[in-house]
């Protein structure tokens, strides 16, 4: 089984990414070291119509019950957080039980948070299923939305393990994919422009993925995340690049309401921000129009809603978990692969966001 290890202060655990991963879970669990009172899934309705019998079934000798969520943001909500941990102390959940997060990144965040929060913290293991799921389910970051701000409630909480069974990626949509795969970009811009390049080269339509492609990108995104997380894990340094294009990415998704432009697009339009802005703040040297017609290739959609406030995203903004004293702090690229840090002013950032309500890509 293919693994790769992720190493941080508070907790070392392995991540399997491979088909059929899942049928490894049980004797994971199994291990003379643990001792597991009762598995709690939780999971949402897409996900769990597709999945959960298969995965119950393949846990056959644990006492495990459910839970389903509502799909994607809504599951993130304080609500459905609450509803999660009255539903684990009805079903007696205690220190020695396990929670299982089987789907997307809503699901594993809203997960993780109740098991951070259960009882003080109880273990809990990841199970990704979509392609976005490669960054969420690893490095511990765990939370829920407040109506004022994205994972605004939340903690560093890692899991014991994350399972990635690349088979439940088949039934993907191509929006879930688009989604994704705007993070995978996001690893390479970050830290390895080789990796940038690979992937400029190699994926040129989300249609027609193949297996050995997924499989490559997902474990060189999880093994650059998984490097960073290992330095920082609490984000006092350089785990703030891995919030590259989320500044604006974030105010989007909380202006538009949660849900109605996934964080991966929002997240994409937020990249092309910050490349514009470190091209203006650092004299990045990147080809932006070839990176633009890239993203219209794989069906992007990289401007910014006519219907969002400019000076409303500059307020959301404002509320960032980066900002200090409401001064906005992006993360910028110096070049490709080298990312920094700066604060920037309020007439800059205005200036600048003016330009993504009129390309057109
Ligand atoms: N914790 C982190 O470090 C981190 C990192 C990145 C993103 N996130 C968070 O992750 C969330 C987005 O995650 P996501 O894009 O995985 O979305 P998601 O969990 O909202 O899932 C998207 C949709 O795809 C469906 N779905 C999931 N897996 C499927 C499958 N295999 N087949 C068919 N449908 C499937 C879901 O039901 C949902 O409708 C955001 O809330 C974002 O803030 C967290
Ligand atoms: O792991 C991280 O650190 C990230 O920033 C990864 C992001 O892709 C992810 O969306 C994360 O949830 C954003 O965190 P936040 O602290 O800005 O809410
Ligand atoms: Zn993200």
């Amino acid at each position: 089984m293919e693994k790769v290890h992720i190493s941080t202060p508070s907790k070392d655990y392995p991540v399997f990414i491979e088909k059929e991963a899942i049928g490894q879970l049980e004797s994971f669990l199994k291990d003379s070291n643990r001792e597991v009172s009762k598995i709690l899934i939780i999971t949402d309705y897409n996900v769990g119509d597709l999945y959960l019998s298969k995965l119950e079934n393949s846990l056959s000798s644990f006492d495990v019950t459910h839970y389903v969520v509502p799909n994607g943001e809504e599951a993130k909500t304080f609500e459905i957080y609450y509803s999660c941990l009255s539903y684990a102390l009805e079903q007696k959940l205690d220190r020695k039980s396990y929670i299982l997060a089987l789907g997307g990144g809503a699901v594993g965040d809203l997960a993780g948070f109740v098991a951070a929060t259960y009882m003080r913290g109880i273990p809990f293991i990841q199970i990704p299923t979509t392609i976005l799921a490669h960054d969420s389910a690893v490095g511990g970051k765990v939370a829920i939305n407040h109506p004022l701000g994205k994972n605004m409630i939340g903690a560093f909480y890692q899991p014991e393990a994350v399972f990635f069974d690349l088979n439940f990626l088949k039934s993907l949509p191509l929006v879930e994919k688009r989604s994704g795969f705007a993070e995978v970009i996001k690893h390479g811009l970050i830290q390895d422009f080789s990796f940038y390049e690979w992937l400029n080269k190699n994926i040129t339509s989300l249609e027609t993925l193949t297996d050995e492609q997924i499989s490559f990108f997902l474990k060189t995104g999880i093994n650059i995340k998984g490097a960073i997380v290992k330095e920082d894990e609490k984000e006092n340094g350089i785990r703030r690049f891995l919030n590259f294009g989320h500044t604006l990415g974030h105010a989007i998704e909380a202006e538009a309401g949660y849900g109605k432009i996934s964080h991966g697009e929002a997240v994409m339009i937020g990249m092309v921000y910050a490349l514009q802005l470190s091209k203006a703040v650092t004299n990045l040297s990147f080809n932006m129009d070839h990176f633009k017609g890239w993203l219209s290739e794989l069906g992007y959609q990289i401007t910014v809603p006519s219907y969002l406030d400019p000076k409303k995203l500059l307020a959301r903004m404002k509320q960032d978990k980066k900002s200090i004293k409401q001064k906005v702090t992006f993360v910028l690229l110096e070049e490709i692969g080298q990312p920094m840090i700066k604060e920037l002013c309020d007439e800059l950032i205005l200036e600048e966001l003016e330009h993504l309500y009129t390309y057109s890509g």
